[in-house]
């Protein structure tokens, strides 16, 4: 069985107010790449903190590699890469003098890896860290995070301020580093980053985890309907009486839900006469954007909506 490398066991931080996390359980497993998905205020940054040893829980633990996130932060952050949501550098540095700073702070000797990473996002390192751009010292701040080879790597919102074409690069990373078996946590509001990378999500809302769900699987079960144009509305109105899962109609148009087995609805639109047939596939944010509404509040445990641990 796979090992579990971080673990949050019943874990509060209570700053009042319904506002912290509350009673959190998540186990991430050697090698997987997990996302950690909510609105504004949800508790995040809240979950890495403790996550990073930063801050004492109220309620639980959590450990990474077995060593206790609080008590053992430092023996931890060896091993640990982590790129902080809000930034900071010495301003007066130039990217390359903190990039060498943060290096020889933690003791790397080979630097090939933070080389290889400065090329890989196109970062002039030679100005000073005040005059860079909020991208540019999102690089910065990616390639301390990756530099050392770490076995675990905690990343919140680590996209924000890159451009799309820097994003992908960054999404390249990611596959790369999981390809030689990492463990990455990734806290992040871009679905599509989600999606690409993530073995498993996990939504949280109000402190509270609402899902955890496995990409494979819910990429399965993406819901698909079919947009058809009937040439006449008498030939749409007798396409009604199939018996098929009915989404709207407007006039000649039909929106049709179509789950499994997509034969018999082929075979059923052969006998119509159809002017145009669109496919719409759900997207991740679709299907996500469920669990960020206020019904959905489902506690704090591992179960995703079909049970699974
Ligand atoms: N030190 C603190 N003292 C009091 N309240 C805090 C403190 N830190 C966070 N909070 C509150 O806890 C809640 C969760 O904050 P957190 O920063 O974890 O959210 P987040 O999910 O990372 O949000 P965002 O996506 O906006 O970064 C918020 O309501 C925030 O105001």
């Amino acid at each position: 069985m796979e090992q579990s490398v971080i673990e949050i066991l019943n874990l509060t931080k209570d700053y009042g107010d319904g506002r912290g996390i509350f009673n959190t359980n998540l186990i991430v497993k050697q090698g997987e790449v997990f996302g950690f998905l909510g609105p504004n205020g949800a508790g995040k940054s809240t979950t890495i903190r403790n996550l990073m040893g930063f801050i004492r829980p109220d309620g639980g633990s959590c450990k990474i590699m077995g060593m206790d996130c609080y008590l053992e932060a430092d023996k931890i952050q060896e091993r640990l890469g982590y790129l902080a949501g809000e930034i900071s550098f010495i301003d007066g540095l130039t990217g390359k003098q903190m990039l060498d700073f943060i290096a020889d702070m933690k003791g790397i000797k080979d630097k090939s890896k933070m080389h290889e990473l400065m090329q890989h996002f196109e970062l002039n390192s030679s100005g000073k860290i005040k005059k860079m751009s909020k991208g540019m010292k999102q690089k910065v701040a990616i390639i301390c995070a990756f530099m050392g080879e770490p076995d675990v790597i905690i990343l919140d919102e680590p996209t924000s301020g890159l451009d799309p074409l820097m994003q992908n690069k960054f999404i390249d990373l990611i596959l790369e580093e999981k390809k030689k078996g990492k463990t990455i946590f990734i806290s992040s509001h871009i679905f599509e980053e989600i999606e690409r990378t993530c073995d498993r999500t996990a939504i949280i809302r109000k402190g509270r985890l609402v899902a955890i769900e496995d990409m494979k699987s819910l990429n399965k079960r993406k819901k698909k309907s079919y947009i058809i144009t009937f040439q006449s509305i008498e030939q749409a109105n007798q396409f009604l009486r199939e018996g098929f899962d009915i989404i709207d109609q407007k006039d000649k148009q039909i929106t049709v839900a179509i789950q499994g087995d997509i034969n018999p609805f082929i075979h059923s639109l052969a006998h119509y006469e159809i002017k145009n047939l669109d496919i719409k596939i759900e997207t991740i944010e679709e299907i996500f954007m469920h669990f960020y509404g206020e019904e959905n509040q489902a506690g704090g445990d591992q179960h995703d909506r079909k049970g699974t641990v």
